[in-house]
């Protein structure tokens, strides 16, 4: 049976400035890599995602961050991947 994915922006519990954001960003929808992980982020479970190029798996976890960084509890740290093309 297909899992109901929310993919509202709306629906994510975050605070007031981070909605701000996600509203000057102007985006509509949630892609379904965000929808998938974004609500159990937040709710404190690691999750590992996966997604092809371009899908919108920074902001899936950005959105955390930017969560973590307005508590004013954590500092972030992100270790991102580098490619070299010849
Ligand atoms: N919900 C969304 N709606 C519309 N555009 C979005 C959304 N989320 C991200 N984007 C835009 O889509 C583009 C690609 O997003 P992003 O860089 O997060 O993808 P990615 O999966 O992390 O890619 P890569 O694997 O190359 O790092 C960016 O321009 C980003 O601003």
């Amino acid at each position: 049976m297909a899992m109901d994915i929310n993919y509202d922006f709306e629906s994510l519990e975050i605070l007031e400035p981070t909605r701000k954001v996600i509203k000057e960003m102007r985006f509509k929808k949630m892609t379904e890599v965000q929808a998938r992980i974004i609500p159990h982020l937040l709710a404190g479970y690691n999750v590992l995602g996966t997604a092809k190029t371009g899908l919108g798996k920074t902001l899936a976890f950005l959105i955390l961050a930017i969560e973590l960084l307005h508590s004013q509890i954590f500092g972030i740290m992100i270790l991102d991947k580098w490619r070299f093309k010849n």
